[in-house]
Parts: structure tokens; C-alpha cells; sequence
């Protein structure tokens, strides 16, 4: 064959497949068709040989240099693991469940793709190299079960909760200290900041931040009674937590979440009675008071405010800003209307001076302003009317028996279109430096075509800062830590609030409440998506984040990974650290390319081993 990879994978096969498990493996057929190989254009890039007794060692498959994952789990698989530094490509490598000895593979920390590596389960020894530390991209590292050694007993230190070797044994403990588990505990040299909590599966039942090592090593070690007071106190406290957490959440939803539910087109079940139609218009324009002028951007049919008055007007919801509305003027022309109310604008001429910058922005990816209308008593801005409703909707509403689930595609094209939108607001006034400030899933609405399209942009000017001490629901969970103490929201802030956004379509969840400020501040309970999803990552619970609706689709982890890892990027507590916008929308482009590239590798789903779900997860996107 003229496949480089063919003799290769044959003589693996002749040094360590003695009970001839595979026999597709022969020069009549193509490679690619071979049993627990898959090729990416023509070569192999993903083996998954699991449990099928092959012995010796796998030396010949370190000349596929087109690997993306390789998995040899629970086979006989002996020596010392061979030098992998020619598989730059690989991203998940398990090879668990072996008879592997000698060292750590030196040669993985070369293997800057890789984000998971599964090397439990075998008789390694020695050090575990610091380099492992190069694998910046690294979700999974698991050694468990080995015999690694060599942590120096400052790897440990002003842990009072860690005894037994190699640090000081345990005074005063009854456990027994030869129990497994007891001594040789394992950190982490990945993550050495990292405390080693433990780790919920949802964002409001995470330990706060300050605690956590005492609390579970107290249960652990079964020493401590709790006294009736203790008790009491706990209970009072857990109470009012419970109670603060219930209101927080009451008027989030009471705010959020019922104009929203008004807003689902054809999937909504609300009652027709529930629109709030009017058949006046909600507008003032009282005879008497100050006429203003309809003011109009290009390429948009005119009308009178007469006409806008006449119209009917369906209530969207309000926002921070006033309300929206969805106005039918006569012509059968919908617009979507938003009233300024509690904005506060300074004279005519700033207005319209910002309002002509708006104006002049136009993008498939963007709501376009159409017009506005300024007198003293009323200001309204007019805008496209999104028929598909927002993404908001499209995530949270109608959860429950009966949704039809935001697809994985649909979601990445989301991402990707709201990633243009606000890449364009940031570049295209360049010394401007135009801010969207207020990105959050309400303001991704989706126009007929199904396109994502960012609203409601550049009027957080409108708004001063919320104080540092706000918990204001408004855009609580998108706002970025360097703006908690009211500080100016700029271009990397949206950066921020976007790598929010990116977490909400891959969790599922609602960003929530923060609720205090401040660098190292409590977080009284809740705990921001970001955070949440940094503690669960770097735990290895990677497969934990992602939302369940999206465990029926085939062959996207390696896509979810990537647009996890760019959401992590721009929630950098620094700023200086976020991508912008450009770079951002360059890496979902990457993505988007294996998505749409018809020879996409097809490795599966949401389970930590290659083969696990390959039968489950038999759905397609
Ligand atoms: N052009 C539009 N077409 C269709 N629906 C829209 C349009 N603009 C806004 N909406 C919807 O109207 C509702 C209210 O929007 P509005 O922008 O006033 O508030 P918000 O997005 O909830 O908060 P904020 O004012 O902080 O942005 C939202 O559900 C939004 O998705």
C-alpha cells in the first residue's frame, strides 16, 4: 500500500497481536477500513486497540504521525512506553490499564496538543518531570495506581489537614495510617496553585473558595463532633442562605426570564392573552408636548412617527435601558422599538452625535440601527425585529419535557456569528474604540435565516457603572472583575462577558449572581460560570461542564474542548490576557473548519476513553 502509516501499523500488528485479535488487519483491505483505525485524508488518526490482549511493546505506531488519539487501555502492553515526541498531533493518549514500567514518558511533555493523558493503571516509577507543566492545554492527567514516588515534602507544606508521608505523620489521629490513601497523597504538579477541593457537578452546591481543604478533610477523617450549637448554627446559616439564594433567584427569573418566555416564537406555549397588545401606542406623544424628529439611518424604508404611534406594539420585555416592543406598521413593516427610559442622556447633540456612530454600523452579525427619534420627553430607538428570538430563549426556555434541544452546529454557528458581531463594533470605529457593553444572551437574538445577530450595542454609555457593591441582576454573571468596582467597561470587558456567553452555550447554565466583588472576595454562595467551570476543569471533570443536552451528539468533544478553552482565554481575570474579538473569531473559525470538513475525525463523545460511547451516543448532529 502506499499508505505511509501501512507498514507501520502491520508490524504492531506482528510483534504484539499474537492471538491475531486483528485480523482485519491485512493488505487486501484498505487500512482505513481496519478494525479500531479511522483516517483523517487518507491517514491514521485515530487507533483504538482497548482490551484485545496485545502485548510487547507499541514502538511501531510512534511512526503515525498523524495521530489525534490514541487508546491501548487495559492490554498487556509491557516495558518502558516509547519515545512519543513524533505524535505532535496527538490530543488523548490513554494508555491505562498496561504493564508499563520504568519513567514517565519524558517525551509526552513535548505534546503541546494534548489535553488528556491516562497513564494509570501501570507500574511506572521514578519523578514525575516538572515539564509536565509545558502541556498548557492539558484537562486530564491521570497516574493513579503506579508506582511515582519523589514529591518533595514542600509540595505539601501549610497544608495542616495533609499528614502521613511524606510529611509529618498525623498527631492525635486514630486513623489507621496504613489505609490506602493515607499516605503518598498525590498532588497535582499540573496545576500547583490548584486546591485540591472537591469538586460539585453543579455551580451552586461548589464549596467556597476560603474553606474547602478543611471541610472535606475533617469528613474524612471522622475525628471531629459537631456540638449541638454547631449544629444549630449550621442549620440557622444553611437556612438563610437557602432563603437569600430562593430571593436572588426569584427576582432574576421575575426579571429575566418571564419577558423572555414572551418572546419564543412558534415553540412558545404562552397564552395569547399574555402579549401585551396595545391597540394605542405605548409611546407618549401627548398633544402639546415637544415634537421631535424621526431621524433615519440608510437603506431603510421612512415612516412618521404617526406611523410608529398608529402601529401595535407587542411588549419584548424590559431591559436596563426601558422597554422594547415589536411594532406592525401599516405596511406590514415589523420594527423592534426600544424606549429609553431610565437612561441618562445628556444634551441632543451627544445623542445624536452617538446615535450617527451606531447608525453607520452595519454587519450580518449585527442588529442594525434603523432610526431614532428624540424629543425631550421620549427618546426611541428603532432596530430590525429579530424574528427567531434570542439566544437566551433558545438555551433556558422551555426546558423541560417538550424542548426541542439547541443542537451542537447551532450552537458553534451562534458562537461564531455573535463572535463577528462584536469583533465588528470593536474594529470597525477604530479610534473610537467602540464597546458593545452588555453582552449577554438576551442581546444574541437570531434573525429568519437562523444567523446570530448581537443587539444592543453601545448603549451601555447611557448607563453609569453599576457601584461595586451592586448585585444588580442586569448583567451580574457577564461582568468581568476589573469592572466590579465601577470601573470603565472597555473592549476586553466584552471580551469577558463573551467567553461568559461561550460558557452558557456550552454548560447550559445561566450565569449567575455574583454576589460580591473584589479581588479574592466571597462569593456568598454562588459562584460565577467562570469560576465554576475553572474548578471542575481543573479537577478533570471536564465531561461534568459541558450541558447534557449535548451528550447525544456524536464525534464534538474535540470541538466543545476547543470552544471551552477559548471561553476560559477570554474570562482571564486579567485583562491583558483576553484575545481580542479578531483572534477570538480566527478560533471558532478553526473549529467551525473541523466541523464543516467532511473527512471531521470521528472520535466520540463526552467519555473520557475514545471507545466508550461509540455504541451509546449513536444520535448525529
Ligand atoms: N430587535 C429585536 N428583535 C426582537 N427582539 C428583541 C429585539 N431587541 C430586543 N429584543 C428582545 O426584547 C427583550 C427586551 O430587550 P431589551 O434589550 O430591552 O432588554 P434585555 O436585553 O433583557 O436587557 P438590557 O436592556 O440590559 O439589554 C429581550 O428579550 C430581547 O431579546
Amino acid at each position: 500500500s502506499s499508505n505511509p502509516d501501512f507498514e507501520h501499523l502491520l508490524a504492531f500488528k506482528s510483534s504484539s497481536d499474537a492471538s491475531n485479535k486483528l485480523a482485519t488487519w491485512n493488505s487486501s483491505s484498505d487500512l482505513c477500513t481496519w478494525f479500531g483505525v479511522s483516517c483523517t485524508r487518507n491517514r491514521v488518526s485515530r487507533l483504538v486497540l482497548e482490551n484485545l490482549d496485545l502485548h510487547g511493546s507499541f514502538e511501531p505506531l510512534t511512526a503515525l504521525t498523524q495521530l489525534r488519539v490514541l487508546s491501548l487501555k487495559r492490554n498487556r502492553l509491557s516495558g518502558p512506553i516509547p519515545d512519543l515526541s513524533n505524535l505532535t498531533a496527538l490530543k488523548l493518549l490513554f494508555l491505562s490499564y498496561n504493564d508499563f514500567s520504568g519513567d514517565f514518558p519524558a517525551s509526552v511533555t513535548s505534546l503541546f496538543r494534548l489535553y488528556r493523558l491516562d497513564l494509570s493503571y501501570n507500574n511506572l516509577s521514578g519523578h514525575i518531570p516538572s515539564t509536565v507543566n509545558h502541556l498548557t492545554h492539558l484537562l486530564t492527567l491521570r497516574l493513579e495506581v503506579n508506582r511515582f514516588a519523589g514529591f518533595p515534602e514542600s509540595a505539601f507544606a501549610q497544608n495542616p489537614g495533609l499528614c502521613g508521608s511524606p510529611v509529618l505523620n498525623c498527631k492525635g489521629l486514630v486513623n489507621n495510617p496504613t489505609r490506602p490513601g493515607f499516605d503518598g497523597a498525590i498532588a497535582s504538579p499540573v496545576m500547583p496553585a490548584a486546591n485540591p477541593t472537591v469538586v460539585a457537578s453543579s455551580p451552586s452546591s461548589l464549596p467556597g473558595n476560603s474553606t474547602p481543604n478543611k471541610s472535606t478533610n475533617t469528613r474524612r477523617n471522622g475525628t471531629s463532633k459537631i456540638s449541638p450549637e454547631a449544629l444549630i448554627a449550621i442549620i440557622v446559616g444553611d437556612a438563610l442562605v437557602l432563603v437569600f439564594v430562593s430571593l436572588l433567584l426569584y427576582c432574576y427569573f421575575l426579571r429575566n426570564f418571564s419577558p423572555k418566555m414572551r418572546q419564543g416564537k412558534s415553540s412558545s406555549k404562552l397564552l395569547e392573552s399574555e402579549k401585551i397588545v396595545y391597540s394605542s401606542s405605548p409611546y407618549s406623544a401627548q398633544p402639546g408636548t415637544e415634537r421631535g424628529q424621526m431621524v433615519f439611518f440608510e437603506g431603510v424604508k421612512r415612516f412618521e412617527l404617526e406611523d410608529l404611534l398608529r402601529a401595535s406594539a407587542e411588549m419584548l420585555g424590559k431591559g436596563g435601558f426601558g422597554t422594547a416592543y415589536k411594532a406592525v406598521l401599516d405596511d406590514g413593516n415589523v420594527v423592534a422599538v426600544k424606549r429609553l427610559k431610565d437612561a441618562q442622556i445628556g444634551g441632543k447633540r451627544e445623542f445624536e452625535q452617538h446615535m450617527a456612530v451606531l447608525g453607520r454600523l452595519s454587519h450580518p452579525n449585527i442588529v442594525s440601527l434603523r432610526a431614532y427619534y428624540f424629543a425631550r420627553e421620549e427618546k426611541l430607538l428603532v432596530y430590525d425585529y429579530m424574528s427567531n428570538g434570542s439566544l437566551f430563549w433558545l438555551l433556558h426556555g422551555n426546558r423541560g419535557p417538550g424542548r426541542t434541544p439547541l443542537d451542537w452546529t447551532t450552537r458553534l454557528k451562534i458562537a461564531a456569528g455573535a463572535a463577528r458581531g462584536l469583533a465588528c463594533i470593536h474594529n470597525s470605529c477604530s479610534p473610537l474604540k467602540l464597546t458593545h457593553g452588555n453582552i449577554k444572551s438576551t442581546n444574541i437574538l437570531l434573525d429568519k435565516t437562523g444567523n446570530a445577530r448581537v443587539s444592543d450595542f453601545g448603549l451601555s454609555v447611557f448607563v453609569p457603572p453599576p457601584p461595586a457593591t451592586s448585585s444588580a441582576p442586569r448583567s451580574c454573571g457577564y461582568r468581568a472583575p476589573e469592572t466590579l468596582d465601577g470601573r470603565k467597561l472597555t473592549q476586553k470587558s466584552d471580551v469577558y462577558a463573551f467567553g461568559v456567553l461561550l460558557l452558557e452555550l456550552l454548560t447550559g447554565k445561566c450565569p449567575s449572581v455574583v454576589d460580591s466583588g473584589g479581588p479574592g472576595g466571597g462569593y456568598g454562595g454562588l459562584v460565577d460560570l467562570p469560576r465554576w467551570v475553572q474548578s471542575v476543569v481543573r479537577e478533570e471533570w471536564t465531561a461534568e461542564v459541558f450541558d447534557l443536552e449535548l451528550m447525544r451528539y456524536k464525534d464534538i468533544e474535540e470541538e466543545m474542548v476547543g470552544l471551552l478553552q477559548i471561553a476560559m482565554a477570554c474570562t482571564a481575570a486579567s485583562p491583558d490576557q483576553r484575545p481580542r474579538m479578531s483572534q477570538v473569531v480566527k478560533m471558532i473559525d478553526e473549529i467551525q473548519g473541523v466541523v464543516g470538513s467532511p473527512s471531521h475525525e470521528a472520535f466520540d463523545s463526552m467519555s473520557e476513553s475514545p471507545s466508550l460511547s461509540e455504541d451509546t451516543c449513536g444520535a448525529s448532529q
